[in-house]
């Protein structure tokens, strides 16, 4: 399932985004929905691309510039205020030194090298959901308060549903009654089934049920919500083992998939939710929520270096069709030409 896809244009390309970046055929549900995304994460990334490529562009006030310490120094500078951390933006400076240093370059030559360079640190990375062989495929969401983990469910199902699988959603989060009420009005717009536990239930029990039902009715999905708590919360941390523990129990082998959901204007602090969350709860793939409203979008590539943990969407927005498919192409793109 991708459904924001890379374009297929030349390496020289400097493309207006918008257009440049449409899928190369078009006429499917799904590529119509991709082409709509695909300006969407353009727009989406707009506040990052205004700190790198500006930034980026503001090094070149005339013609070329020579590639030299000062110059990659300034060039590191800027890398790191997107929050891509000191590692990923070492590998950058690096690359840009091995192919020009001793000459003077241009801007063009250089956004290239990082958009390459950004694609390589990414190229593992793609928006596919694990799949069980025999449904249901188990999904467990995680994350913070608030960092957008019922949204995002409420999004991926949605585009579960649109594309021909049945689900069944489980409101774990039996913490906080607007949670519940959220998700069930999720499930009321998409049309899928919902099982929800009394207030203060056992999130634990819910997750069980949902399996359960899941299993019951031949759905292709159970997705999994659960009450936001930080990562530094032991006990609540524990919880979230047992939910794996007990949903193990119901349907050997799951969850098939843990979805760690960030708030990407949370920039560097998504790194220590990753570390706390991917060590307890064995995360197997993030969602980068709000990327529409940051500017720190870098945050991507130390989360893929620290934790080999694969960006498999991004949420854009906060309505149902607002969320795609991670693809580092469309992403190393849309991070830099504009
Ligand atoms: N702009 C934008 N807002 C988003 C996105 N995803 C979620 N939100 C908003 O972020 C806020 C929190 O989202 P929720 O889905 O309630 O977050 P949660 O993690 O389930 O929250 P808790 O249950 O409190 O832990 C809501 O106002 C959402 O509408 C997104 O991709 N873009």
């Amino acid at each position: 399932m991708a459904f924001w896809r890379s374009k297929k244009t030349s390496e020289t390309d400097e493309p207006n985004e918008a257009s440049a970046n449409a899928p190369s055929v078009s006429g499917s549900a799904d590529e119509q929905q991709g082409s709509g995304l695909l300006s969407k994460i353009a727009g989406g990334l707009q506040k990052t691309r205004r700190v790198l490529g500006t930034d980026i562009r503001d090094l070149f006030k005339s013609e070329g510039r020579l590639v030299d310490d000062d110059f990659l120094g300034e060039l590191f500078a800027r890398l790191i205020r997107t929050d891509m951390g000191t590692g990923p933006a070492n590998k950058i400076r690096e690359e840009v030194a091995k192919q020009y240093r001793g000459r003077v370059v241009h801007l063009e030559e250089v956004i290239q090298t990082i958009t390459q360079e950004i694609r390589s640190q990414l190229s593992q990375d793609h928006g596919e959901l694990a799949k069980n062989d025999s449904p249901p495929t188990v999904v467990l969401v995680v994350g913070v308060n608030g960092s957008g983990k019922t949204t995002s469910i409420g999004k991926l199902s949605h585009y579960l549903h649109a594309n021909g699988h049945s689900l069944v959603l489980g409101a774990g989060d039996t913490f906080r009654a607007a949670a519940v009420e959220q998700l069930t009005i999720w499930a009321g717009r998409i049309g899928c089934e919902i099982v929800t536990g009394k207030s203060g239930a056992d999130p634990a029990s819910v997750a069980y049920q949902t399996v359960d039902k899941a299993i019951e009715v031949g759905a292709d999905y159970a997705i999994i919500d659960t009450a936001g708590r930080l990562q530094t919360q032991s006990n609540l941390m524990q919880e979230l083992q047992k939910i794996r523990k007990v949903i193990d129990k119901r349907l050997p082998g799951a969850p098939h998939e843990v979805l760690l959901v960030l708030d990407a204007t949370a920039g560097q602090n998504a790194i220590s939710q990753a570390k706390g969350f991917s060590e307890a709860a064995g995360c197997t793939g993030i969602v980068l929520a709000k990327l529409d409203g940051s500017a720190k979008g870098g945050v991507v590539l130390p989360i893929r270096e620290q934790f080999q943990l694969p960006v498999k969407f991004v949420g854009l927005g906060e309505g149902m069709e607002d969320m795609a498919a991670f693809d580092p192409d469309s992403f190393a793109d849309a991070l830099l030409k504009g």
